[in-house]
Order: C-alpha cells, then sequence, then structure tokens
C-alpha cells in the first residue's frame, strides 16, 4: 500500500523533509485531492491542475513564506492553498464563511497579495523585491503568470520597469497556451514559436533585460527543480518558461480546458460532467447578450462585438462563430478593448463592447477619456454586474453605478429582465449619438419566452410596475425580482427606473408629489449609486420626501452563493419586505 504523503503535510516546511524522489507520489495525490473537491465544491479546475508540479517545486526549492509568491489571478492556487496549511479546510472553499477562491493576504500568511484580476503579479512582486532590497533582506520574489496575463499592459509594465532594476525576481511565465478560452495575439503566436523552436533568436524577455531560460517542461519535477535551484543563484530579473498542459491528470478538462476551466460539479472517477436537469429554464443573461447581437448583427452591419478575454463568458462565442469578421476577442486587455471600439465607432461602426463590470474598472479612463468625452457612440454591455456569488468580493460588479454616473454624455441603463436586454440592444443599435452603458447580472433571468420581437425603448423613460398607495418602492435593473416578490400582497408602488441616466424626471416629480415615503432598490453600492441619484434629486428640487436607499453596504462583500449574500446584505426578498413593514 503506497504511503500517503500528502495527510502529513499541514505546510511547506515539512513538504521540504521529503525526498526528491517522493514528489512525483505527492503530485498525484494533490491532483487527487484537487478533483475531488472541486467535482463536488465547484470552482476552478484547469487551471490548478496544470501548476500542481509547478507548485510543489516551487515551495519545495523556496523558503515559503519568507520567500514571497504571488500568484496571478490566483484561480489556479489549489495546490498552493492545500500545501499551505488549508488541506483540512479546503471544502470551504469559495463558500460562505469559508476559504476564498483565490489568495487573500489575510486567509494566509503564504497569500503574499491579493488577487483575481489579471496581470498584476509582476507589479506587485517588484514592489516587494525594491521592499526588501531597501530593507537589507536577503529574499527571493517570485510572480507565476499565465501566457494570456503576460500578454495584458499591466504585466508589460511590470515587466518594462523590472528590466531597468536589479531587484532578485523571478517571472515563472506558465504557458499553457490558453486563457479561459484560447488565448489570442501575437505574443501567442511568438510563444507558440519559441515553444516549437521556429522564433527567430530575437527573444523579447531577453531584450528586456530579463536572464531568460526554458521552455522546459512543468510538469517534469525534476527538470523544474534543477532550473529553479540555479535560478536562486542568478542575480536580477529573470524569466523561467515553462509549458504546462490545463486541466493536466484529468483527461476530460485536457481534452476540454475551456469547459473544464470552471465545469460545474462532476463525477471525479469518471471526469464526466453531471447531467443537466431537462426542465425548462430562462436563459442565461449572456446568452441573450449573445445570441441577439447575432441576431442584430444580421440586419446590421456596421455591429461589431468586442470581448477582452471572454467570449465563452459573455456568450460573444456566438458571434465570432457566425460572423467572425465583425468579433474581436483581444485577448486581456480591458482598456484597448474599450479604446478599439471609441476608434471604430468614429467611423461609424456601432461598436458592442462586452466587458464583466468589475473588470471594466480597469478601463475607467478609457471611457471617459476615450468614448465620453468624444461622444462616441459605444455600446458598453457590462455583464456580471452586482453580486455574481462565489468569486466574491475581486468579481461583484458592484460599482459600475457609481463609478460611471458621474461621467456626462454616458447613457446608463439596467434592465429588468431578458426582454428589456434585447429591447435596449435593439435601441442602441439603431443610433445613438452618445454612449450607453447596459448592465445586467451573472446567471439566469425570469422570462421562458424571452425572444420577442423588437420594440424601442424611449430613452430615460421609467415604468410602472405596480400600483399601491402606502410608499413607492424604485428598484434599477434585475433586482426588480426580489422587489416584486417583497411587495407581493403589500399595498405599496413599484417603479422600474430602467434608467439611471439620463433620469426620468417627469416620473420622479410625480412619484415624490403622490408619496411621502421613498424606498430605493439596487443591486449596487450604496455610496454613489442609484439611491444617491434620487436623494440628488429630491435636494436639486427641494423635496422633503422620506427617502431610504437598499443595496450593497460600504464595505467588499465576500464570496458566497449569491442568495447568500443579497440576505447578506438585506438585497433578498424577505429583507426588502421586513424593511418596508418596519417604515410603514
Ligand atoms: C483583468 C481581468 N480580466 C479578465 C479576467 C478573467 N480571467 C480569469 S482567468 C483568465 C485567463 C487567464 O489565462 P492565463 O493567464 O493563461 O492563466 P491560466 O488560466 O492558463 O493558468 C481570465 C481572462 C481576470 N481575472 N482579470
Ligand atoms: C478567474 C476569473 O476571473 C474568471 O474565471 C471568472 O471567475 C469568470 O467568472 P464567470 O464564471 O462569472 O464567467
Ligand atoms: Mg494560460
Amino acid at each position: 500500500m503506497q504511503k500517503q504523503l500528502l495527510t502529513h503535510i499541514n505546510s511547506p516546511k515539512e513538504l521540504r523533509t521529503l525526498k526528491q524522489d517522493e514528489l512525483p507520489q505527492l503530485a498525484i495525490e494533490l491532483r487527487e485531492f484537487i478533483i475531488n473537491i472541486v467535482a463536488t465544491k465547484e470552482g476552478h479546475l484547469g487551471a490548478s491542475l496544470g501548476v500542481v508540479e509547478l507548485t510543489i517545486a516551487l515551495h519545495y526549492v523556496f523558503n515559503t513564506p519568507e520567500d514571497l509568491l504571488v500568484w496571478d489571478v490566483g484561480h489556479q492556487a489549489y495546490g498552493h492553498k492545500i500545501l499551505t496549511g488549508r488541506k483540512n479546510i479546503f471544502d470551504t472553499n469559495r463558500q460562505l464563511g469559508g476559504i476564498s477562491g483565490f489568495p487573500k493576504r489575510e486567509e494566509s500568511v503564504y497569500d503574499s497579495f491579493g488577487v483575481g484580476h489579471s496581470s498584476t503579479s509582476i507589479s506587485a512582486t517588484l514592489g516587494m523585491a525594491i521592499a526588501s532590497k531597501l530593507k537589507g533582506e536577503n529574499k527571493h520574489h517570485i510572480a507565476i503568470i499565465g501566457d494570456a496575463s503576460i500578454a495584458s499592459g499591466m504585466a508589460f509594465e511590470g515587466l518594462n520597469h523590472t528590466g531597468v532594476t536589479d531587484a532578485n525576481l523571478l517571472v515563472v511565465l506558465n504557458d499553457n497556451a490558453i486563457g479561459i478560452d484560447p488565448s489570442v495575439g501575437a505574443l501567442k503566436q511568438y510563444l507558440t514559436n519559441v515553444k516549437k523552436g521556429t522564433q527567430k533568436r530575437n527573444n523579447i524577455i531577453e531584450a528586456l533585460n530579463f536572464d531568460y531560460s526554458g521552455p522546459i517542461d512543468g510538469h517534469d519535477l525534476e527538470k523544474i527543480i534543477s532550473e529553479l535551484e540555479r535560478l536562486k543563484t542568478v542575480k536580477g530579473p529573470k524569466l523561467l518558461h515553462v509549458i504546462t498542459t490545463k486541466g493536466k491528470g484529468l483527461k476530460q478538462a485536457e481534452n476540454d480546458q475551456v469547459k473544464y476551466h470552471a465545469p460545474g460539479k462532476f463525477d471525479a472517477s469518471t471526469g464526466d460532467l453531471l447531467p443537466k436537469s431537462g426542465l425548462i429554464q430562462p436563459p442565461k443573461y449572456q446568452d441573450v447578450f449573445g445570441l441577439t447581437i447575432v441576431e442584430l448583427a444580421k440586419q446590421n452591419e456596421k455591429i461589431i462585438g468586442i470581448t477582452p478575454a471572454m467570449p465563452t463568458g459573455s456568450s460573444l462565442k456566438y458571434l465570432m462563430e457566425e460572423i467572425p469578421d465583425r468579433a474581436f476577442d483581444v485577448g486581456i486587455a480591458e482598456q484597448h478593448a474599450v479604446t478599439l471600439a471609441a476608434g471604430m465607432a468614429t467611423q461609424g461602426l456601432i461598436p458592442f463592447c462586452n466587458i464583466y463590470s468589475t473588470f471594466l474598472q480597469r478601463a475607467y479612463d478609457q471611457v471617459i477619456h476615450d468614448v465620453a468625452l468624444q461622444r462616441l457612440p459605444v455600446i458598453f454591455c457590462l455583464d456580471r454586474a452586482g453580486l455574481v456569488g462565489e468569486d466574491g468580493a475581486t468579481h461583484h460588479g458592484v460599482f459600475d453605478l457609481a463609478y460611471l454616473r458621474s461621467i456626462p454624455n454616458l447613457i446608463i441603463f439596467a434592465p429588468r429582465n431578458e426582454v428589456e436586454l434585447r429591447n435596449i440592444m435593439y435601441t442602441a443599435q439603431l443610433g445613438l449619438d452618445q454612449p450607453i452603458a447596459i448592465r445586467y447580472p451573472r446567471g439566469r433571468g425570469v422570462t421562458i419566452d424571452w425572444k420577442q420581437p423588437f420594440k424601442p425603448l424611449d430613452i430615460g423613460k421609467g415604468e410602472q410596475l405596480k400600483q399601491g398607495k402606502q410608499l413607492a418602492v424604485l428598484s434599477i435593473g434585475a433586482i426588480a425580482k426580489n422587489v416584486t416578490e417583497a411587495i407581493i400582497d403589500l399595498n405599496v408602488s413599484h417603479y422600474d427606473m430602467r434608467f439611471v441616466k439620463p433620469l426620468d424626471e417627469v416620473l420622479l416629480h410625480n412619484i415624490f408629489k403622490t408619496y411621502h415615503t421613498i424606498i430605493t432598490v439596487e443591486d449596487g453600492t450604496v455610496k454613489g449609486g442609484f439611491g444617491s441619484t434620487i436623494l440628488e434629486f429630491a435636494s436639486a428640487y427641494n423635496y422633503k420626501n422620506r427617502i431610504k436607499t437598499l443595496g450593497i453596504p460600504d464595505n467588499f462583500v465576500e464570496h458566497g452563493k449569491v442568495e447568500e449574500l443579497q440576505k447578506l446584505v438585506g438585497l433578498d426578498a424577505e429583507s426588502i419586505r421586513k424593511f418596508i413593514l418596519s417604515i410603514q
């Protein structure tokens, strides 16, 4: 009976007591551990399976936590977490009250930097290396970054700066030739040629004053360990290029790397996904976007679709398949995506720029400087707006209403259902003379028969959904579903305001003159979001009504199921109902 190694490892210190020839066995056990837990608890699978050997080697060679590891994005750090004292609680991964799905400083001394958004690791690690030098400390600083993440602008900024320092910094480029979807761009081609040996010797990494080594097999423990040991003795900036396979060790995950990036529940013994429930359900908002843009693009040849590295997550993949020369995956490059769209708009094209709400934070200046200031009619589709669930604080799209609301010329719309999303997309492509941001949540909507004929919407017009006497509830976006449920038997009015900008002031004057108490509800921060707009309206017109704002409080919301998190912040139907009853 093979001796179990993983059971005895609760820290890298114990890992480092193993003989090197025991490490392949440890890799087998660690891979199995990850598969067994993610099969039932869900999460990011492929990336972590791809770096099992690399993770073991890094903690074996370097004296962690004194030597600092920074995992880029951090979705591949399940092995890191299991080896650094969280094995026995790893089954709480991404669950409310459990450990985060990404490295988090407050979770462990081994998590040197909080991650979740890509391409931050080189900058953060350089910061640590410069600090160590200034403090006279002699430690190693290692950034582990993927082939898609290193192609992002911020990663290049980190490389560019590192190259003119003598920082003791090692970048491990984990090259598996894929992001969530196949990685794109000239750098991808370059790395492919390097791997094939057909690349002329103009090594761009060496050109940036890095000591470049590799490419080596990222699953060959002996090779990685000996190369890491050698690199420990090399001064200054270094880059080790390792080749791995995303999903390594689970056949289905290797064969369908996109699906198994985050496969949901699957049979750990066979790797097969669990069968989907047969019942008819409303569509995912992303698919309403993805299928509708295909419908519209077929009728309007000016329509373009753009995604920064999320063709599957945004469902722009349908347009990429159907009309490939009018759909662009620009890689992890949100800033470039926005300004690319702006450039296209100057030439009369109609770009739908689809970016997750949280990732659009990366391109805030581009929205202001390159789009709104020039009043260019870019159509921003912000998927994953609001609480997203298990990805937690780094991924909740809860700031977009606040961070966009202060930008002049920008229309802001939030559909309460799939039909509204389709109709605003249809309306926007008819031709606007200014940009618009359309924000909608992760997951399914509420309408089974959603594919209804298009109807143009009046920009800036809200809608009454329910008539009552006691007070008025004003909601924005898909959270209307919870409000509808909350007030089902209450004598209160409910308005879907639909637009945060421009506000339906005619409707608002009517509401303020009719109801003493007004409650706003939004799946977004109350600090500067939709509720703040209503408060500003009341102040501007000297209304003395009682106004209460419900939304995300002024703190970061952790990970958990969306329903759990909505309850936590008081946005579930029951909490909304209780609140209304408490102030009637
Ligand atoms: C700024 C930002 N944009 C998009 C994402 C979504 N995202 C998560 S992982 C990933 C692909 C990362 O690919 P790579 O760097 O090659 O790492 P791998 O998964 O292959 O290990 C993307 C696009 C993100 N986390 N951050
Ligand atoms: C790790 C990362 O940033 C992405 O994989 C993100 O988790 C995708 O989110 P969705 O699952 O909502 O598409
Ligand atoms: Mg990759």
